[in-house]
C-alpha cells in the first residue's frame, strides 16, 4: 500500500484509542493527517524578558529554574504547583494546576523556554500553565517559532497534534510526490507540495506560511473546479443542436396569459429563444429567487419547441412539484391542443404501459415527471427540449441522461436556489446563466420574525387569526438531516400535539416523506383546494408550492436549517396579494445562529440572503448534507479567494482543452487525485 494512504494507527504514539480521537476528526490515514492544516498560528519567535511584561499578554520567554516547585491544595480538587524562575531581569512563577508528575520535570539551574499567559499581581509575575521546552539538545529553531495550532477533540492535545505533524513530516516527507505538472507550478508561480506541506504545518517565516498557503488553496479549487468540470464534461458545450424557429403563435399565447411577464421575465426569455434558435445545443441555467416566474417561462420555451413539432420533457425534484407543474402546464397548454403527460411513482402499470407507447410514437407533446422520465422504458418520438428543476437535487449525471433521451435536444436546467455569482461559476461553469432578478408586480414584503419558543401560544394563536380571515397556514417540523424516518416521526408527533391541543376545531393535514405518493398527491391538491387549513409538513413543500392563498409560515426550530433553504419555504407564502408572515421558531442560543437569524428579518433577497449563509457556514453546510457531494474545503473560502478561484478557472479550462481526458503522462498525478477527491461523482459518470 502507498505509505501515504496507511492506516495513522501505524504511527508512532498512534494507539486504539487516539486512532479514534483522530477519526473523529476525520483523519484515517497519513494523508488525512498532513492535510489537517493548523487553524491558527501562534508566532513564538518574539521572546520578551521578566521586566517589561505586561498582564494578560502571552508571550515567550527564556528562564531559568531557581528554586524548588512548591505544591498548595486550594480546594479539594484543585492543586496548583509553583515554579520559580527568573532571567536577567527579574523573577517570576511558572503555575500549573492538578499536575501532579510536573514536580518531576524541572531541576534548578534548568533553562527552559516557555509560552503563557502573563498574570501580574501586586509584585509577582506569574505565567499560567505554560507550554515549556527545557533546552537540551534541541535548538531554538525548535521551539522559538511559529506555532501552529490544530482544531481539538477532546482527548487530544495540541502537543498530540504537533508531534504527529512533526513525526510524518519526517518519515513521510520524501514519499509524497508532487502531483501538479510542472508548467502549472511555474506559470501559477506556486512551490511545491512538500515545501507547501511542511511550511502550513511549522512555518519557517511568514512569508513562507503565505507561499504554502497559497499554493493548497490554489490546489483544492484546482481540484474542485477540475473535478466538476469533468463530471460534466458530457455537456458539450459546442454541440450542434436543433434550430427552433419563431413561430408567431407564440407571442399570441404569451398575450392570452392572465398576467404580463416583468421585464426580468422577458429579458431570460429572449436568452432562450436565441439559444433555441441557434444551431447550437443550448445550456443554459435560469435563476429566480422565490416566487419570480420561472415556471411560466420554462412553459413557454416548451411551447416553442411543441409548435415546431417537437417533444418537451420536464423533470421535478418531488412527486408534488412534478404534479403541480403537469396542473399548470395543462391547464395553461391544453386548450392549445397541447397533450401532457404526468409519469409518477403513482400511476398504474397499466396507464403507464399507454402512456409510454403514447409518447414513443410522439401522441404526447410533453412529458412532466420526477426521475421516472429518465428511466430506461422512457423513450421519446422526437424530443426537442429537456427541461429540469434541480434544485441541486439532481446530479448532472441525470442531465446528461434525460439529454440523451433525444439527439441533441436543448437543455434548460431551473433553479429555485439564488446561488451566488461566485458559486455559480464553478457549480455550473459549463452552463450559461440568466437571472429573473425582479419579483411579479403587487407582492407584499413577506414580514419575517425570529422568536423563542416560549412564544409559541402566541404563535398559534396569530395562526388561528389568519385562518378566521380565510388564509392558509404551513407549519414546517424540525429538520432532521440524518433520517428521514426520525423527521417523519417528529412531524407527526408535532401534528398530533398540534391537533390535540391548539386546533381541535380546525382542519389539519399531514405530510412528510415518508407517505405514499398518491397520500401525498391528495393531501397538496386538497390543501390546493382550500379544504385543508393548516399543513403541517417536513421540509417537502420546500420548493416550488404555490398555494397563493397560504399567508403564514411558522418553521419549528429553524436554526436547524441553512438560510438558503428558509428563504425557499419562506418563499411558499406570499404568493399572492395578501399580507403574508414568516415565524421562525428558534431553539439556538450562539451567536452564528442569531446573526443567522437576523439575516432572515432584515433581508427577502435570496441572493443578498445565499451569500451571506455560505460565508457563515460554507458550500458544504450550505447546500446540506443530503443534497450535494462537493468536497469540503479545508483551506480555500469561496468568498476570500475569488480572484485565486478565477485563475484557477482560467487553468483548469486550459488543462482540460488541452488534455480533456487526463491522459498526458505529466497530467497522471492530477488525475489520480482527482479520482481520489471525486471517487463516487466520477464513478456514476465512469470517466
Ligand atoms: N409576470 C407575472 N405577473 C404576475 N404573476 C406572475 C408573473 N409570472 C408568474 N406569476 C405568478 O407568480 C407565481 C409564482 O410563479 P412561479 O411558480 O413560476 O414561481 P417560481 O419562480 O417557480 O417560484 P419558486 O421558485 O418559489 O417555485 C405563480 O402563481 C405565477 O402564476
Amino acid at each position: 500500500m502507498e505509505p501515504l494512504r496507511q492506516s495513522v494507527q501505524y504511527l508512532k504514539g498512534v494507539g486504539p484509542k487516539k486512532q479514534k480521537l483522530l477519526q473523529r476528526l476525520s483523519v484515517f490515514t497519513v494523508e488525512d493527517l498532513v492535510y489537517t492544516f493548523p487553524r491558527e498560528y501562534e508566532d513564538r519567535r518574539s521572546v520578551k524578558t521578566v521586566q517589561g511584561l505586561v498582564d494578560g499578554e502571552k508571550t515567550s520567554l527564556y528562564l531559568e529554574v531557581c528554586g524548588n516547585i512548591q505544591e498548595k491544595n486550594i480546594r479539594k480538587r484543585l492543586k496548583i504547583y509553583n515554579l520559580p524562575v527568573k532571567d536577567a531581569t527579574g523573577n517570576a512563577q511558572l503555575v500549573f494546576y492538578n499536575t501532579p508528575y510536573i514536580k518531576q520535570v524541572f531541576h534548578i539551574g534548568d533553562k527552559v523556554f516557555v509560552h503563557g499567559k502573563v498574570k501580574i499581581d501586586f509584585f509577582t509575575v506569574q505565567i499560567l500553565h505554560p507550554e515549556y521546552h527545557i533546552i537540551k539538545e534541541e535548538q531554538p529553531q525548535d521551539f522559538q517559532q511559529i506555532m501552529p495550532i490544530y482544531r481539538l477533540t477532546d482527548g487530544l492535545t495540541q502537543k498530540d497534534f504537533y508531534s504527529l505533524q512533526k513525526y510524518v513530516l519526517e518519515h513521510y516527507i520524501e514519499q509524497i510526490e508532487e502531483f501538479l505538472p510542472e508548467d502549472l507550478l511555474k506559470n501559477n508561480r506556486l512551490c511545491d507540495l512538500v515545501f507547501a506541506l511542511r511550511n502550513i504545518h511549522f512555518p519557517t517565516s511568514s512569508q513562507n506560511l503565505r507561499i504554502a498557503k497559497y499554493r493548497l488553496i490554489f490546489e483544492e479549487l484546482l481540484i474542485l473546479q477540475l473535478g466538476l468540470l469533468l463530471t460534466k464534461g458530457q455537456l458539450d458545450r459546442n454541440k450542434e443542436g436543433i434550430a427552433f424557429n419563431k413561430m408567431p403563435q407564440l407571442e399570441d399565447f404569451i398575450n392570452q396569459l392572465p398576467f404580463r411577464l416583468t421585464e426580468a421575465q422577458k429579458k431570460v426569455l429572449d436568452e432562450i429563444e436565441e439559444d433555441m434558435e441557434s444551431n447550437m445545443v443550448m445550456n443554459r441555467l435560469v435563476q429566480g429567487d422565490v416566487g419570480s416566474g420561472k415556471t411560466i417561462i420554462a412553459i413557454i420555451a416548451l411551447y416553442k419547441a411543441i409548435l415546431n413539432n417537437y417533444q418537451g420533457a420536464f423533470m421535478a425534484p418531488t412527486e408534488i412539484l412534478a404534479e403541480q407543474h403537469y396542473e399548470t402546464i395543462r391547464s395553461l397548454l391544453g386548450p392549445f391542443g397541447v397533450r401532457v403527460a404526468l409519469l409518477s411513482g403513482s400511476i398504474t402499470k397499466k396507464n403507464k404501459e399507454k402512456l409510454l407507447t403514447e409518447i414513443e410514437t410522439g401522441q404526447i407533446n410533453i412529458v412532466v415527471g420526477t426521475h421516472a422520465i429518465i428511466q430506461e422504458n422512457v423513450r421519446f418520438h422526437r424530443l426537442g427540449l429537456a427541461i429540469t428543476d434541480e434544485q441541486h437535487r439532481f446530479g448532472v449525471r441525470q442531465r446528461v441522461m434525460l439529454s440523451n433521451k433525444g439527439y441533441n435536444p436543448d437543455i434548460l436546467v431551473m433553479t429555485a436556489t439564488p446561488i451566488p455569482r461566485t458559486l455559480a461559476l464553478i457549480l455550473y461553469g459549463d452552463l450559461d446563466i440568466s437571472i429573473i432578478d425582479q419579483l411579479p408586480p403587487g407582492r407584499k414584503v413577506i414580514e419575517t420574525y425570529c422568536v423563542d419558543q416560549h412564544k409559541r401560544k402566541r404563535i398559534y394563536a396569530f395562526v388561528r387569526k389568519q385562518i378566521q380571515e380565510g388564509r392558509q397556514a404551513y407549519i414546517v417540523c424540525p429538520l432532521i438531516e440524518e433520517s428521514e424516518s426520525i423527521e417523519a416521526k417528529s412531524a407527526i408527533e408535532l401534528y398530533e400535539e398540534l391537533t390535540n391541543e391548539y386546533f381541535q376545531d380546525m382542519r389539519v393535514g399531514l405530510l412528510h416523506g415518508k407517505m405514499k405518493s398518491n397520500e401525498k398527491e391528495k393531501l397538496m391538491k386538497a390543501f390546493k383546494a382550500g379544504d385543508i387549513d393548516i399543513l403541517v409538513s417536513t421540509t417537502v413543500i420546500e420548493v416550488g408550492v404555490n398555494v397563493p392563498n397560504a399567508s403564514v409560515m411558522v418553521i419549528e426550530n429553524s436554526e436547524r436549517f441553512g438560510l438558503a433553504q428558509l428563504h425557499q419555504l419562506r418563499g411558499r407564502v406570499g404568493r399572492g396579494s395578501y399580507q403574508s408572515f414568516c415565524i421562525l421558531i428558534n431553539y439556538g442560543k450562539n451567536s452564528v445562529t442569531l446573526e443567522r437569524m437576523k439575516i432572515m428579518e432584515s433581508s427577502t433577497d435570496g441572493f443578498v440572503i445565499a451569500e451571506k449563509d455560505l460565508s457563515l457556514r460554507g458550500p458544504g453546510e450550505f447546500f446540506g448534507t443530503r443534497q450535494h457531494g462537493l468536497p469540503e474545503l479545508k483551506i480555500a473560502n469561496l468568498f476570500k479567494h475569488i480572484k485565486i478561484l478565477q485563475q484557477v478557472q482560467t487553468e483548469a479550462k486550459k488543462i482540460l482543452s488541452e488534455d480533456p481526458e487526463l491522459l498526458l503522462e505529466k497530467n497522471k498525478g492530477l488525475k489520480k487525485k482527482l479520482l481520489d477527491t471525486f471517487q463516487e461523482k466520477i464513478q456514476e459518470i465512469g470517466i
